[in-house]
């Protein structure tokens, strides 16, 4: 084949897709007065090009990749079209952000299979052409030496081409990328803007936010954008910077690189020049590559000309056998994603490996909870039968609730916001929706905590010698469940609110406080009409309360009192029952309000979580 007609193939298979924006105005509220970040800019992408977005630091770059991609929606005016409709679907775009995430506990392989079967639907691929194109991609980003090796061990440079690796997977026609180069080595940084020309060779549309590019990756560019104090102050081709420079007065020094004098020039050095540039940016000549006219070649000897034309010739060459990205397979099929309840199902085996991969929440967690119940029930003894005790009895509730609470809303609680950057990228990208994986991750992590509750309280009843009856067990056991998949739900909810830094600090807060008014600290006789009101908000109150129900209501006989004591005040379950002021409860009650605030805590985190992500 050609390589014309190499070329051609190469360029039809993604449908091209240029992206338009005209008087973009980007406003926030900063305490009571409105800034603009972004001042009315227009600009074309055009598919099949590079473009950089350049600019000095708090320029506007971020907010504007964030606007075109549709994370940032509020504050935003103006028009934006992808392609031919001003649509605002960006189906076809992906956005690789400029931290690299991925579950850490996979492999680059395991990472990429996931993916593609969460990305495409077995109809429009099977199994094999997946691990084909999986493998087409590696090799090509020059990653099939790290295919065993897990994410979360990978190079930066490795992280970010694993990253785009995973976009590639349903062949998008735009990709953004926030600062793709930021943390590489020289060499890693021109690898990658050189793979990302590859990439629009193929016909998308590839635009990144960049910082300082040496010459070289300056000039792998086909359009640079330039934002200063929120205006385009250049948009052009690399090739035409110091013309334009030159045209509004500024010199570019010989030998200078002409990136860095661009950046000097919006930056302010020489002179605040931000509107003479805005203005001359606004001419359409700079966007023309003037080196591929002929009238560029005049003046120049024959043999010149001829050497140039050779020397084109070999670029172009070498520019189309450049490995293609896109792999053949894909050429005639169009991508059609998988249903949803097939990405739950994905996802729930995702979830299930990374549990069983992660020794500190399943092996680690299960032996602590073994120990501990195992000390606990050394220290409480025989409290169960001996009515001298029962204060201690009860008082071992307390610690039940106490323990199963901390050591379940503290992981959820530190582990949910590292988990929300992944969430955040997948989502956006179409991989799943939000609600498939947050059905996924409770489908999975409840059996867990069932698992875990069962496993301590079991142990602790036995050893402390509770009445060995199995409804009265099962009740008791209810209770712990559900308050140990409450402070799940807690946990994460404030997780998703709070930051990894406050979380911790709030979250222990509130559980103090949910113990002082769960009744056993202080009696729920004692506490005030309005401090009982309050403690109807703990979920460890009813934890506490159903488990004094379980134990010592429905007819409990005499607690047995030691024969050398004369006289034990709790020998009667009864007497227990009135001294916490529980004696009219109702168990079943006590389970559904118990579910209701459960549930409560599950909304809300899926609402909030939704705010968060912008989904
Ligand atoms: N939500 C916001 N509230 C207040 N100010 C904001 C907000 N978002 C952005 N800004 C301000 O807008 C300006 C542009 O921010 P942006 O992150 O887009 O800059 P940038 O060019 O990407 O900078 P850098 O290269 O340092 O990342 C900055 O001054 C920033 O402080």
């Amino acid at each position: 084949m050609s390589l014309a007609s190499q070329d051609k193939l190469l360029k039809k298979r993604v449908k091209p897709v240029d992206i338009q924006f005209q008087d973009l105005s980007y406003q926030v509220q900063v305490q009571k007065e409105k800034k603009t970040i972004l001042k009315r800019i227009s600009g074309t992408f055009r598919a099949g090009q590079l473009t950089a977005i350049m600019g000095p630091s708090g320029a506007g770059k971020s907010s504007l990749l964030n606007i075109l991609t549709g994370v940032t929606k509020k504050g935003v005016s103006g028009n934006i079209n992808f392609g031919e409709s001003p649509t605002k679907s960006r189906k076809n775009c992906s956005y690789i952000m400029q931290d690299d995430h991925f579950h850490s506990w996979f492999t680059v392989e395991e990472t990429m299979l996931l993916a593609a079967q969460l990305k495409i639907s077995n109809e429009s691929m099977n199994m094999k052409e997946k691990k084909m194109l999986i493998e087409h991609l590696l090799d090509t980003l020059k990653l099939s030496q790290a295919k065993q090796t897990r994410a979360g061990n990978l190079s930066g440079g490795q992280k970010k081409r694993l990253s785009i690796a995973l976009e590639l997977i349903d062949n998008p026609a735009v990709l953004f990328l926030d600062e793709p180069t930021t943390g590489l080595d020289s060499s890693a940084s021109s690898d990658t803007i050189q793979l990302l020309q590859t990439l629009a060779n193929e016909g998308r549309t590839i635009v990144c936010t960049i910082h300082q590019p040496s010459t070289h990756v300056f000039n792998l560019f086909n359009h640079i954008y330039v934002l200063s104090q929120g205006c385009c102050t250049y948009q052009g081709t690399p090739h035409n910077t110091i013309d334009f420079l030159r045209a509004v007065g500024l010199e570019c020094p010989t030998y200078h690189n002409p990136a860095d004098f661009l950046l000097e020039c919006v930056n302010g050095e020489y002179g605040d020049h931000t509107e003479v540039l805005a203005t001359a940016a606004r001419q359409p000549e700079w966007r023309h590559d003037h080196t591929q006219d002929p009238q560029h070649l005049e003046g120049l000897s024959g043999e010149e000309i001829a050497k140039m034309s050779e020397l084109q010739r070999r670029a172009e060459g070498k520019k189309l056998l450049t490995p293609s990205v896109t792999p053949p397979s894909s050429v005639s099929k169009h991508i059609y994603p998988p249903p949803e309840w097939m990405r739950l199902w994905l996802l729930i085996g995702r979830c299930h490996v990374q549990f069983f991969r992660d020794w500190t929440v399943t092996h680690l967690k299960l032996g602590v909870h073994i120990a501990c119940a195992i000390l606990i029930g050394l220290l409480y003894g025989n409290s169960g039968s001996n009515a001298t005790k029962q204060i201690a009895n009860i008082g071992s509730f307390t610690v039940h609730n106490t323990y199963l609470w901390y050591t379940t809303m503290m992981p959820g609680l530190l582990r949910f916001p590292q988990e929300i950057s992944i969430v955040k990228k997948e989502t956006f990208n179409n991989w799943y929706k939000l609600r498939t994986y947050y059905m996924a991750g409770l489908i999975t992590s409840t059996p867990v905590h069932i698992m875990f509750s069962m496993t301590y309280i079991t142990i602790a009843y036995l050893m402390t010698d509770q009445p060995f009856e199995i409804d009265r067990f099962a009740q008791f056991l209810l209770a712990a469940i559900i308050v140990t998949i409450s402070a799940d739900a807690f946990g994460v909810l404030l997780g998703t609110v709070l930051s990894p830094l406050n979380g911790p600090f709030v979250g222990a807060i509130l559980t103090s406080f949910m113990l002082i008014f769960s009744g056993f600290l202080i009696l729920l006789t004692h506490m005030s009409t309005l401090m009982r009101f309050l403690s109807y908000l703990s979920p460890i109150r009813y934890a506490f309360e159903c488990m004094i129900l379980a134990l010592y209501s429905n007819n409990r006989g005499n607690i047995p009192c030691p024969m050398d004591v004369l006289y034990c005040h709790f020998k009667k379950a009864n007497t227990i029952l009135r001294s916490f002021g529980v004696e009219d409860g109702n168990f079943g009650m006590n389970i559904f309000i118990m579910i209701l605030q459960l549930s409560a805590f599950r909304v809300l985190t899926y609402i909030m979580l939704k705010r968060k992500l912008g989904v």
